[in-house]
């Protein structure tokens, strides 16, 4: 094991993925240190949540393995939950709960105990929430259910954020403070591992980007010829292979075509 997978909390080795017969994520490999921020870039179908998923141990890997804190990742394993906070659910509230409802069930269950009430107002001014405070999600906003789920992330303890497209349906002033945000949790050592569709969140934030491209039939494992545009649905058996990118230069999708190391550590 490498000096950088002795301090990574998050380790992807060699993972790949296959949804029935159909590869997926082939041979992916990285590392986030505390502190540290990957990025997952890459077309429509990718495997990019696909990966996230495997991050946090809610799928297994078809080959190779995900380790969280030295250990094989388990979304069962209660401390490791109490360790990773995610946004990946899309539309994941109960219909029934106010949003200041929704942020202490889950500072509550995250033990905030008598510091909960106070955390979660400023939860709530800091993602522009205070007068949504007492509604339910059905009365809000695409973007206010988002900053929702942002918050109830943001509101418990973590030191692993896995985000799946966080700024989907934010503004661009809801964009630039989930920016300022992302980066204040990297300064206090949390690690966070996003996929985005967004140069600038990337950019902005990310320490090293990993590209995930498909590919066409017949060409698994890469061949390093950079995989054009990665076609459409109908075009391949939709494996992905990482394409290095560092920052802070994002690689724009398709800007590919140079040979591709098989790892983003
Ligand atoms: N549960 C599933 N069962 C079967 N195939 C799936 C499943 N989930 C995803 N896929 C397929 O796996 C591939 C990768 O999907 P994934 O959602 O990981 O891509 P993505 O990069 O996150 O895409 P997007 O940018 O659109 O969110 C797609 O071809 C998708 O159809």
């Amino acid at each position: 094991m490498s000096a950088d997978h002795d301090a990574a909390l998050l380790v992807l080795d060699g993972v790949g993925h296959r949804y029935g017969e159909r590869p997926v994520l082939d041979g992916i490999s990285a590392s986030i240190r505390p502190g540290e921020c990957l990025a997952l870039m890459g077309d429509n179908g990718s495997g990019k949540s696909t990966l996230l998923r495997l991050a946090v141990g809610r799928e297994r890997p078809a080959s190779g393995e995900v380790r969280f804190a030295g250990a094989p990742v388990d979304e069962d394993d209660p401390a490791t939950r109490a360790r990773i906070a995610t946004v990946m659910d899309v539309g994941a509230h109960y219909p029934d709960l106010t949003v200041r409802e929704h942020l202490m069930l889950v500072a509550v269950a995250h033990g905030l105990g008598r510091d909960a009430d106070d955390v979660v107002d400023d939860m709530l001014v800091e993602h522009r929430l205070g007068d949504h405070a007492d509604v339910f999600p059905g009365r809000l906003s695409s973007g206010q259910i988002q900053a929702m789920s942002l918050a109830a992330a943001f509101v418990r303890p973590h030191d692993l954020l896995v985000l799946d497209e966080p700024e989907q349906r934010l503004d661009a002033r809801a964009r630039a403070e989930l920016i300022e945000r992302l980066l204040e949790h990297k300064a206090d050592g949390v690690a966070i591992l996003l996929a985005t569709h967004r140069d600038d969140l990337a950019g902005a934030v990310a320490d090293r980007i990993l590209v995930l491209d498909r590919y066409e039939a017949g060409t698994p494992g890469g061949d390093g010829d950079g995989g054009g545009d990665g076609g459409d649905d109908s075009a391949g058996p939709g494996t992905a292979r990482p394409i290095d990118a560092s920052c802070p230069a994002p690689r724009p999708h398709g800007g590919v075509g140079e040979p591709a190391p098989q790892s983003a550590r």
